[in-house]
């Protein structure tokens, strides 16, 4: 079953159109992964599937991308209930100038929780489905910047993950990060596709080929081909993509 449809999805900065009519279905508890040349579309797409682009001024889109059957863009869909569906993290890791457990509780907090054994048993969840809790468990009052790049960007999807969303959006996540947190990072998706639809974009081909079960390449806005990951990797149907993964341009 598809989580997400996009249904001839276009895209603008203004005059410029970034996005030209995108159709595809984002299945469920699946990693998706998008991958393309600098400037292709990727990051404005994944934006696109939570409404972050609405902070841009003069983006607009045409088209539709349902959530559940429902279109984000509808007046229906409130931006903060959609945030809170479809989660994000980005490429540097941004926790809050607070302690381990306030970052991690913060959207509870807005949300008006204050009960401290709810807070407490959310908190605990999210820190040890995002493969942190054993580092932390102990100084949970510590400031978030007291932990290493890794840890924080885990504590960032610890973050993502306590408001119970149902798709998960990160944006070159491992980036930013040594090859050990990467490795951690790419485990940690492989356990969190078991609950949740990921999309990920990366500009690391490997990554992409380990994390992903399918794969969409995209190119000047267009959506060239999308398939299984392995066989976008292998015998893409397209001439276009063969010439972006074996290097011959991109
Ligand atoms: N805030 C913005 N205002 C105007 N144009 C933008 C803005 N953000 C992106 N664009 C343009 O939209 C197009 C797609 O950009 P986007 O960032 O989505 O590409 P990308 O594939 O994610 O690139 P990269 O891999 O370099 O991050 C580019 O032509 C870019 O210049």
């Amino acid at each position: 079953m598809e989580r997400l449809s996009i249904r001839n999805f276009s895209a603008y900065y203004g005059e410029t159109q970034a996005l030209k009519s995108v159709s595809m279905e984002i299945p469920d508890r699946q990693v998706l992964a998008l991958i393309g040349p600098s400037g292709c579309g990727k990051t404005t797409f994944l934006r696109s599937l939570n409404r972050m682009n609405d902070f841009v001024k003069d983006f607009s889109v045409e088209g539709q991308v349902l959530l559940d059957g429902q279109d984000i863009y509808s007046p229906e869909m409130h931006p903060v209930i959609l945030r809170r569906r479809v989660g994000m993290v980005f490429q540097k890791p941004n926790p809050f100038t607070k302690s381990i457990f306030e970052n991690v509780a913060y959207g509870l907090r807005i949300q008006g929780i204050r009960a401290k054994s709810v807070l407490k048993d959310v908190v605990e969840k999210s820190l040890q489905a995002a493969a942190l809790w054993d580092e932390v468990k102990d100084r949970l009052d510590d400031s978030a910047f007291a932990l290493s790049g890794g840890q924080q960007q885990r504590l960032c999807i610890a973050r993502a993950l306590a408001v119970e969303p149902e798709v998960i959006l990160l944006d070159e996540p491992a980036s930013a990060l040594d090859p050990i947190s990467t490795a951690r990072i790419e485990e940690l998706i492989q356990e969190l596709k078991i609950r949740y639809t990921i999309v990920i974009v990366t500009h690391n081909m490997q990554q992409a080929a380990r994390v992903s079960d399918q794969t969409v390449f995209f190119l000047n806005g267009e959506m060239v081909e999308m398939g299984v990951t392995s066989k976008i990797f292998t015998t893409p149907s397209e001439s276009r993509t063969e010439d972006y993964i074996t290097g011959r341009f991109g």
